[in-house]
């Protein structure tokens, strides 16, 4: 199996094209191919594959083998794989997700895809299950007990679900300590992913992130979107927010025209590979 390792702000990825939809699970191979020891290493398995709604389809298979309905970082890294290796001349695309179809605009030079913008979609209030298109001024944080520790969320699903918490200082919060036992907090139900936050101004935020089925990353792009809502919803930032992650900036705009969040980031090829492992049957 022919592989392209690529990432999106750190946030890596095995991305393999083929012609043909997915015939069987890839959860095993997922594991195998994320491992980052015995396999190629990866947060995740990423298939680009034909769509009869779109102009390709991604699935994305977790670390751990568990499929996620979308994801931001990936997204942008399929985009500038179809471009510069399968299409060469599109430079507005639609990528059929879990999430939807998703619009991605790219930003070329040369040949080369540099900056990538990708409409991901309209965020939705999780917990009063309403779409945050029903204007609410101002969201009262939820609480949630987690080992006698208590902290305040906002759940917001992008069409995968973030809790985003707003923390003083991500720097030295112990993300490897919580993120785990909130992401699988019975209260979610599908598990979550789980942002830290800390507010730097009304159009920066400090992100870090606790994925679910991933663990941290250096970045997610959908949380860093569920995160700037979140801001909004409680009254810490605008609409137009810098979202400083780990591994560098993403630019997030929640439009107030169509309440689509807008998130615009860089994604970049690394190596080609052949994957020999047993269960290559892709
Ligand atoms: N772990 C996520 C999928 C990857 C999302 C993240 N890497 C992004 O860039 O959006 C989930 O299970 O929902």
């Amino acid at each position: 199996m022919k592989f392209t390792k690529m990432h999106g702000l750190g946030n890596d990825f095995v991305v393999v094209y083929q012609k043909d939809p997915l015939n069987e699970s890839p959860r095993d191979l997922a594991r195998a191919v994320c491992d980052r020891h015995r396999g190629v290493g990866a947060d995740g398995l990423v298939f680009i594959l034909p769509s009869e709604r779109a102009d390709l389809r991604m699935r994305i298979f977790n670390a751990d083998g568990t499929e996620a309905e979308q994801c931001g970082n990936a997204v942008r890294c399929v985009a500038k794989y179809y471009y510069e290796c399968v299409s060469g001349v599109k430079k507005e695309l639609t990528v059929e997700t879990g999430a939807g179809i998703q619009r991605v605009w790219l930003d070329v030079a040369g040949n080369r895809v540099d900056q990538v913008k990708v409409d991901m979609g309209v965020p939705v209030l999780q917990g009063e299950q309403i779409p945050v298109t029903i204007r609410k001024d101002r969201v009262v944080e939820e609480p949630l007990e987690v080992d006698g520790r208590h902290f305040a969320f906002t759940a917001i699903s992008m069409g995968n679900p973030h809790v985003v918490i707003f923390v003083d200082d991500v720097v030295s919060f112990p993300v490897e300590a919580w993120g785990p036992k909130i992401e699988t907090h019975p209260y979610f139900p599908n598990k979550t992913n789980v942002e830290f936050i800390t507010v730097r101004s009304n159009r920066e935020l400090d992100m870090r992130v606790w994925e679910r089925g991933a663990g941290q990353t250096m970045a997610c792009g959908s949380g860093a979107c569920a995160s700037v809502v979140a801001s909004v919803l409680t009254g810490r930032t605008g609409r137009h927010v810098i979202v400083h992650l780990w591994g560098g900036d993403l630019e997030i705009e929640w439009s107030e025209q169509d309440d689509h969040v807008y998130m615009t980031g860089p994604a970049e090829v690394v190596f080609e590979g052949k994957w020999l492992g047993s269960d290559a049957s892709f």
